[in-house]
């Protein structure tokens, strides 16, 4: 199987083309390869697909390095632009793909940077999903006895967004997998650390669902804009500096869809014999997967 190794601000995935290849891989199968150690290392592995409905141009599936299958990737969308149009399965600038959650339209600038238009954030807890009993801008959930403010939001995956005053001091580490984790996120959360510098700048920590902490997290600066918007924290067109580089996030408000604007970067192509692959040398009982070039 061919793959090229990508990255939108260090957020890193394994891209599959599996329009002209044959791509099935088991959960357990996607956890090996995307191990540092024995595998090839990954964030996400992003599959492209031919599209399933009209008027649109693919179809591109997201998984995180634990195996689970998910809706939405604002880094994964960047690196799938640049990715079809370097693999010439298309020549478009403005492309549809279809994603778990829906369509998502992008557009890649001449300057090579990616413009996504991610959709209308879902606020209505129930369809984030988030358990309370009504809308709020900012929840209180309780993790070991303390009582931590949230926003939550759903970009297509869900959010929950904290203010903390320095996000080089924050807890991601110790909150981030419990509130990943919490029941009142019954499809599990990435959760975002916001640091507001003023109204058009603020630094983002996330700690990823089924990827743990990331260097970026595209959806994720889409939802703390959105968070820090609704708390009358931030404009409308914010910076937003990540550990690995920064992204542009317009949000017009309620009711708009949410744009990102950022950068994506192909690192290797390589290829890997899979266990039933039958060009395969691999022996019995060894361990699968193995990078060959
Ligand atoms: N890194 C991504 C988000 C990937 C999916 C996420 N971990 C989830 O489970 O929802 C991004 O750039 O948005």
């Amino acid at each position: 199987m061919r793959f090229t190794k990508m990255h939108g601000l260090g957020n890193d995935f394994m891209v599959v083309d599996a329009i002209s290849q044959p791509f099935r891989l088991r959960p357990e199968m996607i956890r090996e390869l995307a191990d540092r150690n024995f595998g090839i290392g990954f964030d996400q592995l992003l599959v492209v697909e031919p599209p399933g409905l009209p008027d649109v141009d693919f179809r591109y599936r997201i998984f995180n390095s634990d195996g689970s299958e998910v809706e939405q990737c604002g880094n994964g969308a960047r690196c799938f632009a640049r990715f079809v149009r370097d693999q010439r399965l298309t020549n478009k600038r403005v492309i549809r793909v279809q994603t778990a959650k829906g369509v998502i339209e992008l557009r890649v600038g001449r300057d090579g940077l990616v413009m996504v238009n991610m959709g209308v954030p879902e606020l209505n807890p129930p369809a984030i999903p988030f358990a309370a009993d009504r809308r709020k801008d900012v929840y209180t959930v309780e993790v070991d006895g303390q009582t931590i403010e949230l926003s939550a939001v759903s970009m297509g995956n869900p959010h929950g967004v904290l203010v903390v005053d320095d996000v080089d001091r924050a807890p991601v580490a110790s909150l981030g997998p419990k509130l990943e984790n919490h029941p009142r996120f019954p499809a599990r959360a990435n959760i975002g650390f916001l640091q507001i510098i003023d109204r058009t700048h603020a630094r983002l920590r996330v700690f990823e669902r089924g990827s743990g902490e990331t260097l970026a997290c595209g959806s994720g600066a889409c939802a703390a804009v959105v968070a820090g918007c609704l708390r009358g924290l931030l404009d409308s067109r914010v910076e937003v500096e990540l550990r690995g580089g920064k992204l542009i996030i317009e949000w017009q408000g309620e009711g708009s869809p949410v744009m990102m604007e950022g950068p994506a970067a192909s690192v290797f192509e390589g290829q890997i014999r899979l266990p039933g692959d039958s060009s395969g040398r691999r022996r019995k009982g060894s361990r699968p997967a193995k990078p060959t070039s």
